[in-house]
Formats: structure tokens, C-alpha cells, sequence
């Protein structure tokens, strides 16, 4: 077998986490062949529900975990660690948008960043959930100069997985057979969900998912708001925001990223921009992307029509907003040191 390869997930203690250690140490992300040492990261005031967590972990007798680490450390948490899933953040409460938690959250991301510049593998994928994602993970990578850009990244795979499965209920199909829908933008609600490039499987043959929907009041209308607004839709009923499937599409993110994607199917990460579609460069902005030996690449040369480009507009410009926001915030917080 494999030699283990270290893991940490920040926020271990939360709701989030309590979903996502299972299933990344049940072997979901990186095989049923790779042993695991996991490192569990909170804060001093979580130390002893991290002692639950591990004592459960533990519990759950998994083959592939050989250890677990908790810590409130973070040199200690992402020390030599290979992926890292940082979802230690504040959660927004009903009636906020998710930018409305940047000030709280933005000098998290900076600490983590500089930890893992500091002592993480320089091959380390990071995946930044902690909301506001896009913005979080923007300032995680410039804190961590010696990683390659290219190894940070946000998460809008839950409003992927949101759009597909809205997309295969309409069309009365198993979520298995349809791909390539894409989320644009920022994990927010600008974000602009995609199906125009959609294909759906029924009976052995391929299909354009808005060809058979054909229904464009429906695709630019209620499918768009349902998506953008699906997490706010959740808090209003738990009171509390997703992390069941905020966990199952943090799994699915890495492990594309680790697996890779199948011919001729993309999946949506937030990366740095290129500028691409005329996105703005040097903001993370979700694309689609198609991955090959542990890395991405932008899907080019897809038609958008002018409905399109407007949202892809309008999301860009939130994050080139999000983006100083943040960085004035850390300006202010640094000349109060
Ligand atoms: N990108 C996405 O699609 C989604 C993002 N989220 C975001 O994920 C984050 C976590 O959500 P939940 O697990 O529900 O929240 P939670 O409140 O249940 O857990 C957050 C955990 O992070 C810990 N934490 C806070 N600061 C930390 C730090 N500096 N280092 C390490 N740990 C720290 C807290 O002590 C807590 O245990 C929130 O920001 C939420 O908005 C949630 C769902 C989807
Ligand atoms: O909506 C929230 O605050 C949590 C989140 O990011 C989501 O569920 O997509």
C-alpha cells in the first residue's frame, strides 16, 4: 500500500467538518488505496470538541486512516500536509450576504495563508470553502508567495451540484447522466449558473440539456434565482447553512482535482482569472475547467450570448470589489499592529 499522505481541515470542530472527515477518511477523495493522516485545525476555544471529533474518528474503526492530528496550531496543522481544506470560518446568518462576513473572516485566510507558505508541501492543493470563498482564497494565496497560484482554490462545486440536480429534476433524469453545467464568478449571488452548454444522457444518446428544456424564460429566469439564492433558501429552513452538501461537494472538488475529470466533461473551480471571457484578471473567478494529472485548465472557446456575458459582468465586478474591500482590511489591520 501507499505511503500515507497528510491531510488537514481546518474548522474540524464545525458542522461542516463533521460531515467532510468522514467521508475523506472513508477513502472518497483520494482512493480506497491511500492511507491517511489527518490534521484536525480549530481554534484554542474548540480544543475540547476536537477531542470528541478524534475520539469518534477513532471510533469509526476506518482501515485508511493511520492517525489524527488535532491541533489549534496552524504551523502545526499544515505542517507537510499534501491538500488542505480550509473551511474554518464564520457562517453567515439569515438576511446576510456572504461578503457581509469578509471583514471577520479575511484575517483568517491571511494567518492560514502565511502557515501554509511556511511549512505545507509546496504541491499542496488548497480548497477554501470558508465564505466569502472566492475572496478568501484570493488572499490565502497572496499570503503564500513560495506555492504556485494555481494550487489555491475556491469552492463553487456545491452551486454546481445545486444546478444539476435542478436541471436533472426538470428533465426527469438521474443527476448521473447530465454534465457540464457551469457556475461563472463569484461563490455569491452573482454568480451566473450555466446551462446553455449542458449534455444529458437518455437512452444511450447525447443530448443539449437547453435544447430539451427549451424553455429560455425558465433557464435565465426561476433556474438562475433558484441556484444563486439556494444557500440563503437553506438557511431559512435549518437556520443553520448547508454542510451536508457543502461537505459532499468539497469531496467532489478535490477529488477531481486529484482524480481528474473524464474526456470531454468539465467541472467549475474558482482559480485565478486570466482573463479569460473577459473576466477580470487577479481575482479567483469560478470557470469551468478540465483537469489532467493534478492540473487545471480553463476551458476555452465557448460561444456566450449577450445575457451571458452581462452576468459574467456584473460577478466580476463584485469580486474586483470583494478583492480591495479585503485588502483594506488588511491594510487597516496591519497598521494597527
Ligand atoms: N463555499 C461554499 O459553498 C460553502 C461555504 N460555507 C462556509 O463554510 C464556513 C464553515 O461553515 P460551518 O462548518 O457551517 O461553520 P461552523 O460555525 O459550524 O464551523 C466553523 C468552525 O471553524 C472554526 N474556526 C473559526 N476560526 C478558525 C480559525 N482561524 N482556524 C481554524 N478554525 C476556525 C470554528 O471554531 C468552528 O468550529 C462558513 O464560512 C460558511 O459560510 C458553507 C457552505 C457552503
Ligand atoms: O449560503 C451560505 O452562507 C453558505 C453557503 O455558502 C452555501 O450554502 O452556498
Amino acid at each position: 500500500m501507499a505511503e500515507p499522505i497528510r491531510i488537514v481541515v481546518t474548522g474540524a470542530a464545525g458542522q461542516i467538518a463533521y460531515s467532510l472527515l468522514y467521508m475523506i477518511a472513508r477513502g472518497e477523495v483520494f482512493g480506497i488505496d491511500q492511507p491517511l493522516i489527518l490534521h484536525l485545525l480549530d481554534i484554542p476555544p474548540m480544543a475540547g470538541v476536537l477531542e470528541g471529533v478524534v475520539m469518534e474518528l477513532n471510533d469509526c474503526a476506518l482501515p485508511l486512516l493511520r492517525e489524527v492530528i488535532p491541533t489549534t496550531d496552524p504551523n502545526m496543522g499544515f505542517k507537510d500536509v499534501s491538500a488542505a481544506f480550509l473551511v474554518g470560518a464564520m457562517p453567515r446568518k439569515e438576511g446576510m450576504e456572504r461578503k457581509d462576513l469578509l471583514s471577520a473572516n479575511v484575517k483568517i485566510f491571511k494567518v492560514q495563508g502565511q502557515a501554509l507558505d511556511k511549512v505545507a508541501k509546496k504541491d499542496v492543493k488548497v480548497l477554501v470553502v470558508g465564505n466569502p470563498a472566492n475572496t478568501n482564497a484570493f488572499v490565502c494565496a497572496n499570503y503564500a508567495p513560495s506555492i504556485p497560484r494555481e494550487n489555491f482554490s475556491a469552492m463553487t462545486r456545491l452551486d454546481q451540484n445545486r444546478a444539476t440536480a435542478q436541471i436533472a429534476l426538470k428533465l426527469g433524469v438521474s443527476v448521473s447522466n447530465v454534465s457540464n453545467i457551469i457556475i461563472w464568478g463569484n461563490h455569491s449571488s452573482t454568480q451566473y449558473p450555466d446551462a446553455d452548454h449542458g449534455k444529458f444522457f437518455i437512452e444511450e444518446t447525447q443530448k443539449s440539456v437547453s435544447r430539451a428544456i427549451n424553455d429560455e424564460s425558465y433557464l435565465r429566469g426561476a433556474f438562475v434565482e433558484t441556484v444563486q439564492k439556494r444557500g440563503a433558501s437553506v438557511i431559512a429552513a435549518r437556520k443553520m447553512s448547508s454542510a451536508m452538501s457543502a461537505a459532499k461537494a468539497a469531496c467532489d472538488h478535490m477529488h477531481d482535482w486529484w482524480n481528474g475529470t473524464a474526456p470531454g466533461q468539465f467541472v467549475s473551480m474558482g482559480v485565478f482569472s486570466d482573463g479569460s471571457y473577459n473576466s477580470p484578471k487577479n481575482v479567483i473567478f469560478s470557470f469551468p475547467v478540465e483537469i489532467n494529472n493534478k492540473k487545471w485548465k480553463i476551458v476555452e472557446g465557448l460561444t456566450l450570448n449577450d445575457f451571458a456575458k452581462s452576468k459574467l459582468k456584473l460577478t466580476g465586478e463584485e469580486l474586483q470589489e470583494e478583492r480591495n474591500e479585503a485588502l483594506s482590511v488588511l491594510d487597516a489591520s496591519a497598521s494597527n499592529l
